[in-house]
């Protein structure tokens, strides 16, 4: 039934334009949507965090109050298009990834150590801040203007001595577990962030840059704690530097405002001198990084460098970083000796004028030698936490500049929601206890992301339906347009249409360039259409989450990843989540070619098999992809022309392998043989962004068109 507002909006939907949580108008498309499946099915969502909740409840209230109910409809307009509209809106809205916000909920989960930090960190500064006080008894005592027994004050002063170091185990040991237990639970945060994004992300960002922020710039928001711990550093030289300038106030009023201004003015010039040398540490740090990155290369391409003997320049390059390496390293070096310097100078001075002050005050009667000898302590106290806190920023604007790169690269809405939503219902049903699931929720809950686009996600179906579908179901791309995202300007595919019938296998064939694995791309929902939709059993694919979508979709590349674990495990990767006997996996080999040499391998199916795969023939790797799939077991293939790189040998092997595959399998092989292409039941020629003809091997060549010229100038190569 329409209520009120609704009617309202279905007859002037401009004069009251509703707005989502961002306060974006939202069109009546989207509001069906989101009030259908809100009002059908409120219980599919997760138990979000409670701001989430509220969220949510408000956009429920919202919408529902001002929507006609009816059956959940996938419009043919791209729900993801329409949220495209707003995506620039949401960059500039999207909350920052690691925020004070965060950091401080994550710290407080810890509230036993933290408290603990924080007495023995009083514990140890109170003793570093009575040692110079206790010098000064010392010297009054020897001279008689004290009259103490030497023994008792040597007792106290041993006391601190033995105290202090307690205090300091206690407090490096609880900051450092705090800080380690923070940085474990952001590490798999970001990890998590980085898998869920779209691949146009991974398009756009090299994977050396993304690696170094969970390397690099997170090791420097590690760092701001893990090295600010010592005696000198942190929050120790904060609180001694507090605690030092109110002694002094307290010791002798006379001298500390002189002794407050010196040292003021120096950590000034220090500080301004240290902001100098940033351009020297960047250049330091870049020239390391491209030596790492000349490594990287080298050896990853070694077996290219060695087809092209390009030994010698991968050296003369690497000797050239190493060069500049050297070269910003001796000058940082220097730069570290003025600083060191600096310091020194810094306490000189300070002594000096104190030497010159304080010793005229004792002359004249008016401070004892006891205060002066104190003073004298904790002039050296001071410089050194000053210096100690200017490094601590120093580190602390480091790790700015990492939080800054990480939420600029994470922060952006690139987030893949129809594969985020699964995954983030997978992890919630798992079991809590476990430990390592657990460090992907903060505070209990895992990151609630306002930006899932509920509207879109409140249409998805059951998954359970999913697999009957693509078991019986034709797979069909409808009126296909796609444009990568990277370059929108250049439409790929436009307009094509395809069925893939059910249990049938269909050849893709075209020119290089035609868009043949963008197809498969769309297939494997790396990337959506811009227009158009692929369908399964008539249902729209988009009203399944991806992580679904993925267990009906086995995909067999030219050029197979392995992973660098055992053959074992390699196979059993078909089924990721769950427990695969060993007996599953022998017989996925065997059905795929491959469980002969399986067995004549070292350590048979627990033998590694190095990085990519690397120690196994490119035959081998993809009998054990074959294998993967089969134990995956999928009902919709994709072959990307998986036979072409191998010998004549290893093809039979494989192609047998395959055979078994696509029997009963809704199959697209993308084919460059005419072998694999006359025995599909259809052939597709992808041209122009379309299929331009579509029928059997001999129907086609009947046709005398794209081809029949195809396979008569051979592109389409014999056997
Ligand atoms: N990630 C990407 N971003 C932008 N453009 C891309 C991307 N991948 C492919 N393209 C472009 O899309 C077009 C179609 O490429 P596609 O790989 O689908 O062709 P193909 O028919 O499979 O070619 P081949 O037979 O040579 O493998 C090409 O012009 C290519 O440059």
């Amino acid at each position: 039934m329409a209520s009120a507002t609704g009617v309202l909006l279905e007859t002037n939907p401009t004069r009251f334009p509703i707005r989502n949580c961002h306060g974006r108008s939202i069109n009546k498309q989207k509001l069906r949507h989101s009030q259908l499946s809100i009002s059908s099915s409120p219980c599919r969502f997760p138990p979000f965090s409670q701001t989430y909740v509220k969220q949510w409840s408000s956009r429920v209230f919202t919408i529902s109050s001002a929507y006609v109910s009816g059956p959940p409809i996938l419009s043919d307009s791209d729900p993801k298009v329409d949220a495209s509209e707003a995506t620039s809106e949401e960059v500039q809205q999207s909350p920052k990834l690691i925020s004070w916000g965060l950091l401080w909920s994550l710290l407080l989960n810890h509230k036993l150590r933290l408290g603990v930090s924080v007495l023995t960190l009083v514990g140890c500064t109170t003793c570093t801040l009575s040692m110079p006080l206790f010098s000064g008894r010392f010297f009054e005592v020897l001279i008689g203007a004290r009259p103490e027994p030497l023994w008792r004050l040597l007792s106290k002063v041993g006391l601190l001595y033995s105290l202090e170091p307690i205090f300091t185990v206690i407090f490096v040991v609880n900051m450092n577990a705090v800080w380690e237990k923070v940085m474990s639970t952001l590490r798999a945060h970001i990890f998590r962030r980085v898998v869920i994004q779209k691949v146009e992300f991974f398009d756009r960002y090299k994977v050396g840059e993304l690696s170094a922020l969970l390397t690099t710039d997170l090791g420097s928001i590690k760092d701001i704690v893990s090295e600010n711990i010592s005696r000198d550093r942190g929050f120790r030289a904060f609180s001694e530097v507090i605690g030092t300038i109110c002694i002094l106030f307290a010791l002798a009023p006379q001298l500390a405002p002189i002794l407050g201004i010196l040292m003021l003015s120096v950590s000034v010039l220090v500080a301004t001198y240290k902001r100098s040398t940033i351009p020297v540490f960047k250049a330091h740090g870049m020239a390391q990084a491209s030596i790492s990155d000349c490594v990287t290369e080298t050896f990853s391409a070694i077996r290219t460098v060695r087809s092209f003997g390009g030994e010698k320049r991968q050296m003369l390059m690497f000797g050239s970083q190493v060069l500049a390496y050297q070269s910003s390293g001796i000058k940082l070096g220097t730069f570290k000796s003025l600083n060191e310097s600096l310091t020194r100078i810094a306490v000189y001075i300070s002594l000096m004028a104190l030497y010159c002050l304080g010793g005229s005050k004792v002359k004249a009667g008016e401070l004892s030698v006891g205060t002066v000898a104190s003073f004298i302590g904790y002039t050296f106290t001071l410089t050194f936490a000053v210096q100690g806190l200017v490094n601590t920023f120093g580190d602390l604007r480091g790790a700015f500049a990492a939080v800054e790169r990480i939420n600029s690269v994470l922060s952006k809405v690139e987030i893949d929601e129809a594969l985020a939503h699964g995954l983030e219902r997978e992890i919630q049903e798992k079991e809590k206890h476990d430990e390592i699931t657990k460090l992907f929720f903060v505070n209990g809950y895992l990151e609630s992301n306002k930006y899932f686009n509920a509207h879109y996600m409140s249409a998805l179906k059951s998954a359970s339906n999913l697999s009957t579908y693509a078991w019986s179901g034709d797979v069909c791309l409808e009126d296909v347009h796609f444009s990568y995202p990277l370059r929108p300007d250049v439409e790929i595919l436009n307009g094509l249409n395809l069925k893939l019938k059910c249990g049938t296998v269909t050849a893709l064939v075209g020119p290089s360039g035609a868009g043949k694995s963008t197809i498969v791309q769309l297939l494997a929902r790396f990337y959506e259409p811009t227009r158009g939709k692929i369908t399964v059993a008539g249902e729209d694919v988009r009203t399944f989450e991806k992580t679904e979508w993925a267990r009906v979709v086995s995909i067999v590349n030219q050029e197979p990843v392995l992973f660098s674990v055992s053959v074992g495990e390699n196979i059993a990767y078909g089924l990721p989540d769950d427990n695969v006997s060993k007996d599953d996996i022998i017989k996925a080999a065997k059905a795929a070619n491959a469980h002969e040499f399986i067995i004549s391998l070292p350590q048979g199916y627990d033998t590694l098999v190095g990085e990519r795969g690397g120690l196994l023939s490119g035959g081998q790797r993809q009998r054990i992809a074959i294998a993967r799939a089969l134990l995956k077991n999928a009902p919709i293939l994709i072959l990307d022309e998986a036979t072409s790189a191998l010998d004549a040998v290893s093809e039979r092997l494989v192609q047998d392998a395959l055979n078994h595959l696509m029997k009963g399998r809704t199959t697209l092989v993308i084919a460059h043989r005419l072998s694999t292409v006359q025995n599909a039941h259809q052939i597709a020629l992808c041209s122009g962004g379309r299929i331009a003809e579509l029928g059997t091997h001999f129907e086609l060549l009947a046709k005398k068109g794209q081809y029949a010229s195809l396979v008569g100038t051979q592109r389409l190569a014999f056997e």
